[in-house]
C-alpha cells in the first residue's frame, strides 16, 4: 500500500496544491512555516479524517475561505483508492473512499494504516493519562474496528451518565434506578475495553523493547504499565463503591476513562527521570513498535511520517533509523525537514529511490 499523489484545495496554507509521490521515500523540505507539517496532516487526514494537530476542523480551512478538500490517490493490493476528506463552514466533515461518502468515519479507521512520528509526540510524556488513552486506543482501533465501537458507546453512556448526575445535583434530587441502567451498559462495555487494552500492552511491550533496545545507545531498563481500575474489580461494584463520590463530584470517577499507560525508566516515571535524550529514545521506540504492531496485525507496512525527522534524531538515531530502512523494516515513509542538503545526504545513504519535495 502506498499514497500515489494528493492534492489539496485551501487546505491551511495551501491555496491549491498536487504532489506526487514516491513508493518509498518521500522528503519534505523547507523553511519554517513552509507548509511541511500540513502536508504531513494532510496525509493523516487521509487515513483517520481528522488532524493529528489541530482538533479544531475549521482551523484547517485556510484563512477567508469556506472550505478544503484534500484528495489522496492510493495503491492498495493492486487496486487504486481514491479517499477524500472535505469540511465545509458550517456542514458536517465528509470521508469518500471511491466516491462513496462513510456514514461513520470509524468505518475507515485501519484502511489506511498510518503511523507519524512528531515533536508533538512529547505531550505523551509531559501531558495527563488521557493522551496516552488516546494513543492505546489509536493503535488499537487501527487494527480492531469492534474495539472502536466499544469505545464510542462507552463514552456515550458516560456522557449520559454524568450528565444525570449533574440533573440529580441541580434537583436535588435521586433516583438509583436510573443510575443503574447507565451502570450496567457501562459495566458491559467497559470490561472488553479493559481486556483488550490489557491484551494489546502484553503483546506490545516485548516489541517495544526491542525497538528500544535497536535506537537507544545504552540499554536502559524501561517499561510500560497499564493501570485501570477494572484490574481488580468489575465496573459495576467499581461504580457502587464511588456513588457517594460521584454524586458529590457530579461526574464518574471510575472506570476503563480513568486507565493510564505509564511510561517507566528504571521502574520509574519517565517525565520525572529520563533526561530528554532518554526521553526522546523512549518515544521513537513506541512509534516504531506501533509500526511494527500494525505491520504485522494488518499484514500492510503503514505509511510513516516523520515530522520534523531531526527534532528527535540526533547522528547516532539516524544511523539506526537509516539501517532499520535498508533492512526493508519500513514501506513508504515521509519525512520532514528544514535542511535540504542534511535529509539528501540520510535519504541518498540509504540506496533507495526518493523524491525531495521543496516547499516555500
Ligand atoms: N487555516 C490556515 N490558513 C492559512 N494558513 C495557515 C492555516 N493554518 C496554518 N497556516 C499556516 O501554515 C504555516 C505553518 O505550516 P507548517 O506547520 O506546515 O510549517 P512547517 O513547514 O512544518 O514549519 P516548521 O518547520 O516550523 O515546523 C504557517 O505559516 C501558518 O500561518
Amino acid at each position: 500500500m502506498h499514497l500515489q499523489k494528493i492534492s489539496l484545495l485551501h487546505y491551511k496554507n495551501f491555496t491549491q496544491a498536487q504532489f506526487d509521490f514516491d513508493p518509498r521515500i518521500n522528503c519534505f523540505v523547507g523553511k519554517n512555516g513552509a507548509g511541511k507539517t500540513n502536508v504531513l496532516d494532510a496525509i493523516y487526514h487521509l487515513a483517520f479524517g481528522k488532524s493529528y494537530f489541530n482538533p479544531v476542523a475549521v482551523q484547517n480551512i485556510q484563512h477567508g475561505e469556506e472550505f478544503f478538500v484534500v484528495e489522496g490517490f492510493f495503491e492498495k493490493s493492486g487496486r487504486d483508492e481514491l479517499i477524500v476528506c472535505s469540511l465545509r463552514k458550517g456542514q458536517k466533515k465528509i470521508l469518500k473512499r471511491n466516491g462513496k461518502a462513510y456514514d461513520k468515519f470509524s468505518e475507515h479507521i485501519g484502511f489506511i494504516p498510518l503511523v507519524i512520528l512528531s515533536p508533538y509526540d512529547r505531550d505523551l510524556i509531559s501531558e495527563g493519562s488521557e493522551t496516552r488513552r488516546n494513543f492505546l486506543d489509536s493503535v488499537i482501533s487501527q487494527l480492531d474496528p469492534a474495539y472502536l465501537q466499544q469505545l464510542i458507546s462507552y463514552h456515550r453512556v458516560l456522557t449520559q451518565r454524568n450528565a444525570l448526575l449533574k440533573y440529580f445535583a441541580a434537583n436535588r434530587t435521586f433516583e438509583a434506578e436510573t443510575l443503574v441502567v447507565y451502570d450496567e451498559q457501562l459495566d458491559v462495555l467497559g470490561q472488553p475495553i479493559f481486556e483488550k487494552r490489557k491484551q494489546f500492552v502484553s503483546d506490545f511491550t516485548p516489541i517495544f523493547h526491542d525497538f528500544h533496545q535497536r535506537i537507544a545507545a545504552d540499554a536502559d531498563a524501561v517499561s510500560l504499565r497499564y493501570e485501570s481500575h477494572l484490574e481488580n474489580n468489575g465496573t459495576l461494584n467499581l461504580l457502587r463503591e464511588s456513588l457517594t463520590r460521584d454524586r458529590a463530584l457530579q461526574y464518574t470517577s471510575t472506570g476503563v476513562h480513568k486507565d493510564d499507560l505509564h511510561f517507566e525508566i528504571d521502574g520509574h516515571p519517565i517525565k520525572k527521570f529520563g533526561s530528554q535524550g532518554q526521553q526522546k529514545s523512549y518515544l521513537i521506540a513506541l512509534k516504531l513498535a506501533q509500526f511494527e504492531f500494525v505491520s504485522r496485525q494488518s499484514g500492510e507496512k503503514p505509511i510513516l511520517l516523520f515530522d520534523d525527522i531531526f527534532d528527535k534524531l540526533d547522528e547516532n538515531r539516524v544511523g539506526k533509523i537509516v539501517e532499520m530502512v535498508n533492512q526493508d523494516v519500513f514501506g513508504q515513509i515521509f519525512i520532514s525537514d528544514t535542511h535540504s542538503e542534511r535529509t539528501e545526504a540520510l535519504v541518498r545513504s540509504t540506496g533507495l529511490p526518493f523524491k525531495i519535495i521543496s516547499l516555500g
